[in-house]
């Protein structure tokens, strides 16, 4: 019988929201399903940890993560302390720490919402970006010097290494290749970034050779975001570094509705270690606190996590039963123009998956 452990981070703002909300949808799947159980274990660390500690996580706090399944996070960012503190205690020391390289992120329409983009219907806007997820501009790797003084001086170097780019585009091409369209589009900037870019498209090129019934093709990503607006069909799978990928599924979740809608999956895929779920989006410091945050991202992002335990049959229960509350105007919070709270979508998820299986599924 299937028994998973799942860490819980909610972190800050929002994610304090949402996460509970994600816990209780598993909870409701779990109590209809037979044969599918979770234990939960809640890690408080983030912004508050940081003011009781002077560290966003515990030096030892991988270890504890180490023997789950899966980990669902929330989101790394607190109004009083700066933003590269946050992030780099939480969410980039586990993804970093467990080498979850390739991040994950799809986004479609959902069934009821309403898209800003007048031509493009929900069959035209299915994608899932790739985005390398461990170097990059993100590496960490750069300095200050001679703070405060006329010469002062700070860089953050990118870095592209062979191994992570073989290893990111091997993924994108396989996940693209498991798609019905099997198409990936390429990201690059090999025009003004000539050195580290140049080597991507190399080795996209290379590692193309090993899937060739994968159509493909480069885009550089400023005339990308155009072509994700004027032509979304065009696009299917996408594979960007980390920068670029970061911008780029901002965009998408917006085009699709919302930010408050789309899902991660920081992923080992070697599985190494536990991989970690997360909604796309951050803290939200103007709407913390109050109850609104829409937790269909954090929703989808468990069922990515489900995916990933092979848990093909709850995963799509979730995902349905996701998607019968997004049709209903009434279960819109206030980032898709609606009014409900997060307590009431996650009750109505939650209700969903109670009914008896026939009806859900
Ligand atoms: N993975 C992570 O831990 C991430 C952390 N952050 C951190 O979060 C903090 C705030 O960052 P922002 O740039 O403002 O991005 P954000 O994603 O927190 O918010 C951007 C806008 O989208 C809205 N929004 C986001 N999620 C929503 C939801 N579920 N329901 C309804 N509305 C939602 C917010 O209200 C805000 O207007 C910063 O500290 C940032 O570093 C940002 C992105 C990801
Ligand atoms: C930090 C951030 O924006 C992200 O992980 O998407
Ligand atoms: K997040
Ligand atoms: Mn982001």
């Amino acid at each position: 019988m299937p028994h998973y452990k799942i860490a819980c981070i909610p972190g800050d703002g929002i994610g304090k929201e949402v996460v509970p909300a994600g816990q209780q949808a598993l909870e409701a799947l779990a109590a209809s399903q037979d044969g599918l159980s979770f234990s939960f274990q809640s890690f408080g660390w983030g912004g508050d940890w940081y003011r009781a500690h002077g560290e966003m996580m515990p030096a030892d706090g991988l270890d504890a993560l180490r023997g789950a399944d899966a980990i669902l996070f929330g989101s790394a960012g607190d109004p009083q302390i700066p933003d590269h503190v946050t992030l780099w205690g939480l969410r980039l020391k586990i993804c970093q720490g467990f080498d979850q390289y390739a991040n994950v992120r799809p986004t479609r329409i959902l069934p009821g919402i309403d898209g800003p983009l007048k031509r493009c219907t929900p069959r035209d806007l299915d994608w899932v970006i790739v985005r390398e997820n461990s170097e990059g501009e993100y590496a960490g790797v750069g300095g200050r010097a001679h703070q405060g003084h006329p010469i002062e001086v700070a860089t953050d170097v990118s870095i592209l290494t062979r191994a992570g780019v073989e290893r990111i585009m091997r993924f994108a091409f396989r996940l693209a290749q498991s798609r019905p369209r099997k198409q990936l589009t390429v990201v690059t900037k090999s025009n003004a970034q000539r050195h580290g870019m140049v080597m991507w498209d190399e080795i996209a090129l290379q590692i193309s050779r090993e899937f060739p019934d994968v159509r493909w093709d480069k885009e550089l990503v400023d005339a990308c975001t155009a072509r994700m607006v004027n032509r979304p069909a065009s696009l299917d799978t996408l594979v960007a570094t980390n920068l670029h990928a970061d911008v780029l599924s901002d965009l998408a979740a917006a085009l699709a509705g919302s930010l408050g809608i789309a899902p991660t999956g920081n992923i080992d895929p070697e599985r190494r270690y536990p991989s970690m779920f997360e909604p796309i989006h951050g803290s939200a410091f103007d709407i913390m606190g109050k109850g609104l945050a829409n937790p269909v991202g954090t929703f989808w992002s468990c069922v990515m996590l489900l995916e990933h335990l092979g848990e093909t049959a709850a995963a799509q229960r979730l995902m349905r039963a996701v998607e019968a509350v997004t049709a209903d105007p009434r279960l819109h919070t206030g980032d898709l123009g609606g009014q409900a709270t997060t307590a009431q979508v996650t009750e109505a998820v939650c209700r969903r998956l109670r009914e008896p299986a026939t009806a859900a599924a």
